[in-house]
């Protein structure tokens, strides 16, 4: 698909997500690479992929596992010593970026299955692949498992999950997002995806994670995350904040009912931050961390984040 058509559709929210978004915008910067023509100038290539990883990363600023895969595909391309190097390097960093991070979906289902224990009744909100694969595993291994699952105003996520619960057999409750504290006394524990994890170990999340950890901590309750190592934000040790996605007021409520409402102001942020002290666990797939170590996650997967503080005392001292 192209650059233009992979943006769009992300910004309408067709591609949605935070792994889908990132394995799409890869396999459109792959594609992209192929339709421009063989300049022999590395530079013109360079600043074409570049031009073309700008326009996906305007889509939707949240989800960090954009920035992070267009990082992993672009870093050395970005040093290549000439076009043919530029443009393999690239094909392959997508290729290998696709393939892992489809496989750290498999490894992630399998380690998140092993956390529920048979007869667990559990929650879930949005559509997140991790932890629906964890809970999809868990029914695959024979265990007798129920879900809770919430509805996800104003986009309705939530029918995206029982559809994918039902057509796995697996009984599921469906209920609004405000009846997520009434319903927790029924849960043994919380299962959700994540879209960005700081280096404090909080959370990024669908709007409503963090009332839905809340309350399950308030019950005693675990909360577990499922995210692959390319949802944590390394900048976030530079002290860069998670922008946190506002979608059109319209979503919430519309236009014609919202201009007869002069004094009334819409806001609909559409993700929210859980801090580290309401999550038990975070699944990755190179392992289960406590969320306080979330920085360890980005030293040995995200050296990068490293490298730039590095790079900015370096600068820092030659001043
Ligand atoms: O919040 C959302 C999706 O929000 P939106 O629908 O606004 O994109 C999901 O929980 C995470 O992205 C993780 O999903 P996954 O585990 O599939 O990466």
């Amino acid at each position: 698909m192209s650059i233009n058509d992979t943006a769009d559709k992300i910004i309408s929210m067709e591609i949605r997500g935070a792994g889908k978004i990132a394995r799409e915008a890869v396999s459109a910067l792959r594609d992209h690479a192929e339709t421009l023509p063989r300049t022999g100038d590395v530079s013109i290539f360079i600043r074409e992929m570049e031009q073309a990883a700008g326009i996906l990363l305007a889509t939707r600023p949240t989800a960090v596992s954009l920035p992070n895969a267009i990082q992993i595909v672009m870093r050395d391309v970005r040093s290549s010593k000439n076009e043919e190097a530029a443009r393999r390097n690239l094909r392959e960093k997508a290729n290998e970026f696709i393939w892992s991070s489809r496989t750290a979906l498999d490894r992630i289902s399998v380690m998140g299955a092993n956390h529920i224990p048979d007869g667990s009744v559990i929650m879930t909100h949005c559509n997140s692949s991790a932890a629906l694969g964890s809970i999809i595993e868990a029914k695959r291994q024979g265990k007798d498992i129920e879900v809770y699952a919430t509805e996800v105003r104003p986009w309705n996520q939530g029918r995206i999950t029982i559809k994918t619960l039902n057509e796995h057999e697996i009984p599921t409750t469906y209920i609004v997002d405000s009846a997520a504290r009434t319903m927790m006394k029924e849960v043994d524990l919380v299962i959700v995806g994540a879209d960005a994890i700081t280096v404090n170990g909080a959370v990024v999340n669908k709007i409503g994670t963090s009332q839905i950890a809340l309350c399950a901590h308030e019950a005693r309750k675990n909360v577990i995350v499922t995210a692959e190592t390319y949802k944590f934000a390394p900048r976030t040790i530079l002290g860069e904040r998670i922008q946190i996605e506002e979608r059109p007021t319209d979503e919430v409520l519309p236009d014609d009912i919202a201009a007869g409402l002069p004094f009334v102001r819409i806001k609909n942020p559409v993700f929210d931050v859980t801090p580290a002290e309401y999550i038990d666990l975070i699944i990755t797939e190179a392992g289960a961390i406590p969320p306080h170590l979330a920085f360890t996650i980005m030293r040995e997967y995200l050296g990068w984040g490293l490298d730039e503080l590095q790079n900015q005392f370096l600068s820092l001292e030659k001043d």
